[in-house]
């Protein structure tokens, strides 16, 4: 007897179910559409037949006149599955980006919000939209990292992202719906080919398949190709990149990378470097032309001042050592009077420390503190070294320029009683002085 279309399918689930841990429910994210309602027809006798909870989730983006009927559409088909469904409604940011890439976002940010950390969800998109993603990758020039295209696997936000059918071809599923009569709304913006994914599905990736039958099977085989690649370059680079940050005994905190060191890497292993430092740190890659500008800078002076900047980051060089970071906002003006004790808000976060004994027994409702800026010119008197200029302490310690400008100064009447880098690190206490880390009052449930 010939195979069911929908064998091999439910075959790849049940992969997809030995990466979920028991216990924890799978979801199916459900558009609506031919892909993810067979997702859900057929998860639903696999997760039934093992035992194993499943659940929906549709994402109403309110985009078009049509959403409520997919939504209707998807009430409709997980009670008859018996699958509870979540219907999360969102608003897509139409400015900035294209509408695609607003509504992916909005939906993910949904996914992440209704998931419950642990669990499982198993999106439907396959071989298809596997190639089409690679094409478009490919189309915008990017590396290998965007040449990977979706991974079968991703986990985040706590929850994990599962896609079993990445290997499965659309005339597949197909079959596998008409075997099963299976309904679902076909969403009238897929035939707008004015959206680039549209135009490569609709004209380009046909003609390609006239010519070169397993296109779409070659080009998600290249994508997973460039996923390998991506992984044990990442692999590579960690590696690199801990032996970079572990050059310097000083560096503390993995904050800055060695500018020679990575100077005598080839232009290539800095690239990867530079970029894999910035996913480490949460921060945006730089563009092309700004990498290579702050390439070329690596071997500057000791004393110049490098600051290259992009969007939603920043690199300086100083004394050949590469710091990234996020922007600096400019600081507004800002002191206030404290008491030394209750938590005390600062511009660029809280101070984190309080006050637990004065120098000369003073007291500080006798001698008010007053906390600002670092204004320059503040002298701080050390246990067993004396008075001490802060500017200098901060040379001896190198501490780079822009968080120098960044210090808040504890001041008693002219007398410079703390010095401390917010959030939260106390540089130097006064002799006599002694700061504590900041507790917070317990606070009472009503
Ligand atoms: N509005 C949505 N709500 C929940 N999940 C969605 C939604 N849109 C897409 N998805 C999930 O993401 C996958 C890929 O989305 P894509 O936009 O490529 O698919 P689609 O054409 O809308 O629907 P389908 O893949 O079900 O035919 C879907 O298969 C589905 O699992």
């Amino acid at each position: 007897m010939a195979p069911q279309p929908h064998n091999l399918l439910q075959g790849l689930l049940n992969d997809a179910l030995a990466e979920t841990p028991s216990g924890r429910s799978i979801w199916v994210a459900l558009s609506g559409g031919l892909d993810s309602c067979l997702l859900l027809a057929l998860a639903a006798q696999v997760c039934e037949q093992a035992e194993r909870p499943l659940r929906a989730i549709h994402v109403n983006h309110g985009l078009q006149a049509a959403a409520s009927t997919f939504e209707a559409h998807c009430r409709g088909l997980c009670e008859r599955a018996n699958v509870p469904l979540t219907v999360a409604e969102v608003a897509v940011d139409t400015q900035g980006e294209g509408i695609e890439g607003a509504a992916r976002n909005a939906r993910y940010e949904a996914f992440f919000a209704t998931l419950p950390a642990g669990d499982t969800l198993w999106l439907a998109q396959h071989q298809d939209d596997q190639a089409e993603t690679f094409l478009l990758a490919a189309l915008r020039g990017s590396g290998v990292r965007g040449l990977a295209g979706m991974p079968y696997r991703r986990d985040a936000h706590d929850i994990t992202l599962l896609r079993p059918w990445l290997t499965v071809g659309r005339a597949a599923l197909e079959k596998a719906a008409q075997s099963l009569d299976l309904c679902w709304c076909e969403d009238p913006t897929n035939r707008d080919i004015s959206l680039d994914r549209n135009r490569l599905r609709h004209r380009v990736l046909p003609t390609l398949r006239e010519r070169w039958p397993g296109a779409d099977e070659a080009l998600a085989s290249s994508a997973q190709h460039a996923s390998e690649a991506d992984n044990l370059l990442s692999e590579y680079a960690q590696q690199e990149l801990q032996a970079l940050l572990t050059i310097d005994d000083q560096c503390v905190d993995n904050q800055y990378l060695n500018a020679a060191a990575l100077s005598a890497r080839s232009r290539p292993r800095q690239r990867l470097l530079v970029r894999t430092l910035c996913q480490q740190q949460g921060l945006p890659t730089p563009p092309q032309k700004r990498l290579e500008s702050l390439l070329d800078q690596l071997t500057a002076k000791v004393d110049a001042k490098v600051c290259v900047e992009w969007q939603g980051a920043q690199a300086r060089l100083w004394r050949q050592r590469l710091y990234l970071m996020a922007p600096l906002e400019p600081l507004p003006a800002w002191e206030a009077n404290w008491d030394g004790q209750a938590p005390l808000e600062t511009p660029i976060g809280p101070l984190g420390w309080q006050v637990s004994s004065l120098p000369a027994s003073s007291q500080p409702s006798s001698q008010p503190l007053r906390v600002t800026w670092r204004q320059g010119g503040e002298v701080i008197q050390l246990l067993a070294r004396g008075r001490r200029d802060v500017k200098r302490l901060l040379q001896e310690a190198e501490v780079p320029p822009w968080e120098r400008e960044r210090l808040v100064v504890i001041m008693q009447a002219s007398a410079c009683i703390g010095v401390i880098a917010p959030p939260g690190k106390l540089l130097w206490q006064a002799e006599g002085a002694r700061f504590i880390r900041q507790t917070f009052p317990a606070v009472s449930k009503a």
